[in-house]
């Protein structure tokens, strides 16, 4: 549901607005059926703070090219020529961007300034740029331009311009059709601006290092209505307040592009002053639990409804688990994600708990039972299930005395007889001379997809049968010595973590691995991604912790347990899996 609220000069006309529009069906512009829904406030907030003033550092020069020059420029602009190397065009998901003097990268959000693009902006520049130089409009000649092409109801999400890419002076040219652009403060003040056709925005110094800008994608603009009114701040004054339909607007943003770090005074947006934030391998309990808090509680909490979304199959041989599982069983999902498990076998009493509660929400949308808990404390009775699942839980926590704390927990929910399957992401991702699905998993962007198999088929499974040997009186080999020989990886110790790149295979057991958060993040909270400050790219990178297993390191760890024998052993498509039983 949206909330608007709405005022009324008098209260007759009040009256008249709510007997029309109570209750009625309308369409919105983007076509879709909205149901209005009007009730009476004693007092509407307007807000009205002091005179709405435009960011320090900005301005807008109305009327700043011809009509003719307007023409000439939106006809010189060439979107379907064969660009090879000669400039950079994309069609990104908002707009149409094409690139001059040197291609601006939305991966990293920066220039290479190695690789100018041959040719340098267009000639017809030339002689309107020496212009507003010799007029004193600009500090210096820009050697950078990006023109974007926005259909009504595209725009730009709000970011700062890199500042390690960029020199103070940047400018905007509309043309085509005018529109709205907001102006963010990082403390919250919000100011719309109206940049008018053929006019020239100027962002330097504030404006262009700490306020955000961004064009809102609709495709309609709330403008001042007064006659005159043409550029500038659009007020909250109801009463002259109107609707502007968007036509196509094309945008020349001419900038410098820098040679030398940024040292301008607001370190807290500039990415050439910012620390190296990347976490350490933790080397105490209170380090990983905050490593776990920032790399993963967190990131879950953020990423939920994305990640939710990629995870829709489940895996069949936890299926084949839970299928064969006696009708009736009590059964605990310890890190249960959206659910996916939670629903397999109607004939069992199933429920789920994970730490974050974006994704136990989901759960419950879906019906399912589900609360929010962690691994090492879960709030259920000892003994009281008969079977537990653990699935791509344990390789999240970041020392091996966590991890095996999370296995004696899951124990320790099971009765006796009781069975636990569990899998973690194997260091391994080709196992037999086969790659794993998540190796294989080529396409671009695929990095979010299903970690673990989805296929149906049995490639990739190795099964070992240890058969029902007791583990507690066998001798046991300390967890510790498994990571160390076993596998070809260097420990990382004292050290930051390494940065693990999606579909390659792992040099390090302890690593971030980047989430690209696609669709619409949460809106209220601000997204604080390793990365360069403020993005273009509308999917902010996230970093999950994980350490991932090694052959053997997860049954050694069931080992040190004492109280459960393994049932079965395999590598599951860059899993490694055990079923244990609790004796
Ligand atoms: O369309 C505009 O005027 C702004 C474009 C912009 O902010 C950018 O490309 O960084
Ligand atoms: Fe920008
Ligand atoms: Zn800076």
């Amino acid at each position: 549901m949206v909330v608007w609220e709405m005022a009324y000069k008098t209260a007759d006309e009040s009256r008249e607005a709510y007997s029309t529009l109570n209750g009625k069906e309308i369409v919105d512009d983007l076509g879709q059926k909205i149901i209005l829904y009007l009730s009476f406030v004693e007092k509407a907030q307007w807000k009205r703070l002091d005179p709405p003033v435009l960011p320090p550092g900005l301005t807008v020069i109305e009327e700043m090219i011809s009509f003719d020059d307007e023409k000439r420029l939106l006809e010189s602009i060439n979107w379907t020529e064969d660009t090879d190397n000669e400039n950079f065009q994309k069609s990104l998901k908002h707009r149409r961007v094409k690139h001059f003097g040197y291609e601006f990268c939305y991966e990293n959000n920066n220039v290479d300034r190695d690789k100018p693009l041959p040719g340098g902006l267009p000639d017809i520049c030339d002689s309107i740029l020496e212009k507003w130089l010799k007029e004193g409009y600009i500090k210096y000649k820009p050697d950078q331009l990006t023109i974007n092409q926005y259909e009504p109801g595209q725009g730009i999400p709000p970011h700062i311009d890199t500042h390690s890419a960029f020199e103070d002076e940047i400018v905007s040219l509309s043309l085509g059709s005018e529109v709205v652009m907001d102006f963010k403060h990082p403390g919250g003040v919000v100011v719309p601006v109206m940049l008018p056709r053929r006019s020239l925005l100027v962002m330097a110094g504030e404006s262009r290092y700490l306020w955000t800008h961004g064009i809102t994608p609709r495709k309609f603009d709330t403008v001042q209505a007064s006659v005159g009114h043409k550029s500038g701040i659009i007020t909250s004054d109801i009463g002259d307040l109107t609707l502007n339909k968007r036509g196509i607007r094309t945008s020349f943003t001419f900038r410098k592009v820098r040679k030398m770090p940024c040292n301008c005074s607001y370190p807290s947006v500039c990415d050439s002053q910012r620390k190296e934030t990347r976490p350490s391998f933790p080397e105490t309990d209170k380090e990983a639990l905050q490593l776990e808090q920032e790399y993963v509680h967190r990131v879950y909490e953020e990423i939920a409804g994305h990640f939710s979304s990629t995870r829709h199959t489940p895996w069949p041989h936890i299926v084949k688990f839970l299928k064969a599982l006696p009708s009736g069983s009590i059964v605990a999902d310890i890190g249960c994600g959206n659910g996916k498990y939670l629903g397999v076998n109607k004939d069992l009493y199933m429920v789920g708990c994970d730490r974050s509660q974006n994704l136990v929400d989901i759960c419950r949308e879906r019906q399912f039972h589900a609360l929010v808990c962690d691994a090492l404390a879960v709030p259920v009775r000892s003994g009281s299930c008969d079977a537990c699942i653990s699935v791509a839980v344990i390789h999240h926590f970041a020392t091996a005395e966590r991890r095996v704390v999370a296995l004696q927990e899951l124990v320790r929910l099971l009765r006796s007889g009781g069975k636990a399957l569990i899998y973690v992401w194997a260091m391994e991702q080709e196992y037999n001379k086969q790659k794993s699905k998540y190796l294989r998993g080529n396409r671009i962007g695929q990095e979010e997809k299903e970690e673990i198999n989805s296929d149906t088929s049995l490639r990739g499974l190795q099964m070992t049968d240890v058969g029902n040997q007791d583990l507690a009186s066998s001798s046991v080999s300390p967890v510790n010595d498994f990571q160390e020989g076993r596998c070809n990886s260097k420990k990382v110790t004292n050290s930051e973590l390494p940065i693990h790149t999606n579909r390659t295979s792992f040099h390090s057991q302890d690593v971030l691995v980047p989430w690209h958060l696609k669709g619409n993040p949460c809106k209220d909270k601000p997204v604080e991604p390793i990365g360069p400050v403020g993005s273009h790219d509308p999917s902010p990178v996230f970093h999950r912790y994980y350490h991932v297993f090694c052959e053997g390191e997860l049954e050694a760890a069931c080992q040190t347990l004492g109280n459960v024998s393994i049932l079965q052993s395999y590598y599951d498509q860059g899993n490694w899996c055990v079923i244990l039983q609790k004796v």
